[in-house]
């Protein structure tokens, strides 16, 4: 595409021609290439401008800033442009560089503190039983109709829009209809979702997180918030108080679903067994039993808010609640892991204070004996989160075994002894900072029909300390112990 042709709608200025063709936007000077544009934005560690003699010495054919200083003082051998804000362009001139492949598909776009991984998988499977081809993008990937694709996209909850509108484009031309995805707080603040052209939003809930990023939670409310503005309608929890507001505020279609009284989507807990949930849904005058393979109240309203959506799209209702009793949950998500050991030993990614309340209040109801629970909280984000997760572990557990979790440029002990604040005075608790050893501890500990719930990684394959990022599994780390176990039997 023309430079002129890709500036023509957009406010901006230039220093320099614009008769040249562009390849690619680019936001990452080393990964510049002949034909590139690179958008220099600031950003939280640095600053882009720093990088754009190596943007131009890889090929880029013209600059973006939005820094006037720098547009007025600076002599580039390639064009120069100024923008009001370069995150905006950044995704307007990826959709425009693919010519907007988003008004093509049907994109639904979940978004909420915890559970948007979850609704967004359950969505994908619930299209997939209704032979549509659908691609799902978050946390755990990018997967098209249930496999894992683009295994090279870095993982980000909401991707950069250079990737994003890449996968639209992709999505369209392999005839995928369905593009289902999670809108992050800071993706949505940072304007990665702009030009996706959002068919349908979905608020799960919001409560705490990501406030070291926002600076507050009405700020982080607001930015939540951004998706009920783009998105053509919208589907509520009407059980969050927050949603619920967010839901009464948007101008334009919106259905809430929930427990309570005056829903569209109503659900009903009728019975809890160990590993399935009945419940009743009601939508309109039709009335369903369902059985959800999973336990926890907070899993069958992530299951109504999948049908709610797929009801919005116009698939019957009857249909839904029948394939809701094959749906699975993603990796790392209430994972139990099968064992001769006569233990329940469930990994979830809980890493908030309201997914850990969810989470082991699910779990706690079911316990045969003793709850053991192995966790911490990581390190550079949010602290004031780190005592609640202490309290609400301390309410559930028998015993507790902190170890890191992705401590970054804190001291893990400093993180633990935070958590501990949280702790009643009677809590038994242990630490060991080495993540395995704790693994290995809290199973050695662990006696028939005691459950070990191991917390705040779920499906991650690294664990970062300082700024180095080493290869890290829970899951493994729990077979390695089983099979040395099973070894320790077969031996004697
Ligand atoms: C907070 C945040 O949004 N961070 C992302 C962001 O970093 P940043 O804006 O601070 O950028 P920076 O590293 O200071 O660099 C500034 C600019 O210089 C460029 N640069 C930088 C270094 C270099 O050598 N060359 C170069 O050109 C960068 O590409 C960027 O354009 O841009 C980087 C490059 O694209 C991302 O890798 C980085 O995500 C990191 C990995 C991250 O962990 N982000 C998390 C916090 C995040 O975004 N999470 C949300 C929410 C998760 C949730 O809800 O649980 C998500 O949507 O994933
Ligand atoms: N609806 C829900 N309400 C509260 N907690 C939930 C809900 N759904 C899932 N959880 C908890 O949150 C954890 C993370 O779930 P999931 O990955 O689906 O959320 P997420 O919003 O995608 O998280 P992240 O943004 O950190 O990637 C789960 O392992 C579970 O403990």
């Amino acid at each position: 595409m023309q430079l002129a042709e890709l500036l023509n709608d957009w406010p901006c200025t230039v220093k320099g021609s614009v008769r040249c063709e562009v390849m690619r936007i680019e936001d990452h000077a080393s990964e510049v290439t002949a034909g590139s544009i690179f958008v220099a934005r600031k950003g939280k560690e640095s600053n882009g401008i720093t990088y754009i003699p190596q943007a131009i010495l890889n090929g880029a054919v013209a600059i973006v800033v939005d820094d006037e200083h720098y547009y007025n003082s600076a002599k580039l051998t390639v064009p120069l442009i100024w923008v009001p804000n370069t995150l905006s362009f950044l995704a307007y001139s990826s959709a425009k560089i693919h010519h907007f492949p988003a008004e093509a598909l049907t994109i639904i776009a979940v978004t909420g503190t915890n559970g948007k991984t979850t609704v967004t998988h359950l969505i994908g499977q619930l299209l997939q039983r209704l032979k549509q081809n659908v691609m799902v993008i978050g946390t755990n990937g990018v997967f098209v109709n249930g496999k894992r694709s683009f295994e090279h996209y870095q993982s980000l909850t909401t991707l950069q829009p250079k990737q994003l509108h890449a996968l639209f484009h992709e999505a369209v031309k392999t005839g995928i209809r369905y593009v289902v995805l999670e809108a992050s707080s800071i993706g949505l603040h940072k304007h990665r979702l702009d030009f996706s052209d959002i068919d349908i939003g979905v608020f799960l809930n919001v409560t705490e997180d990501h406030i070291e990023d926002h600076g507050s939670l009405e700020n982080y409310k607001l930015a939540k918030q951004i998706l009920a503005t783009m998105a053509k309608q919208i589907i509520v929890n009407s059980d969050d108080v927050i949603c619920r507001s967010i839901g009464f505020s948007k101008k334009g279609k919106r259905s809430f679903f929930g427990k309570g009284q005056h829903v569209d989507y109503f659900y009903q807990v009728l019975f809890e067994g160990t590993s399935y949930t009945t419940c009743l849904v009601q939508y309109k005058d039709e009335k369903h039993v369902v059985h959800i393979p999973f336990v926890g109240d907070y899993q069958c309203a992530n299951v109504l808010a999948a049908m709610s959506v797929l009801t919005q799209l116009e698939y019957p209702l009857e249909q839904l609640c029948h394939f809701s009793e094959e749906l699975t949950l993603p990796e790392g998500r209430f994972e139990r892991i099968k064992n001769d050991n006569g233990l329940d030993i469930i990994i979830d990614y809980a890493h908030t204070p309201d997914a850990m309340k969810q989470l082991l209040l699910a779990v706690k109801r079911q316990a045969k004996q003793r709850v053991i629970v192995v966790f911490s909280c990581g390190g550079n984000r949010d602290q004031a989160k780190r005592p609640k997760m202490g309290m609400i572990a301390s309410i559930y557990a028998d015993v507790i075994m902190l170890t890191t979790d992705n401590a970054r440029d804190e001291d893990p002990t400093t993180i633990n002894e935070q958590i501990q604040q949280g702790f009643s005075s009677t809590q038994v608790f242990h630490e060991i900072l080495d993540r395995k050893q704790a693994i290995f501890a809290a199973l050695n500990e662990a006696k028939v029909g005691d459950t070990v719930v191991i917390l705040g990684k779920g499906h991650e394959k690294t664990q970062q300390i300082g700024k180095i990022q080493s290869e890290f599994s829970d899951h493994l780390c729990v077979s390695q112990f089983l099979h040395d176990a099973q070894k320790a039997r077969n031996d004697n």
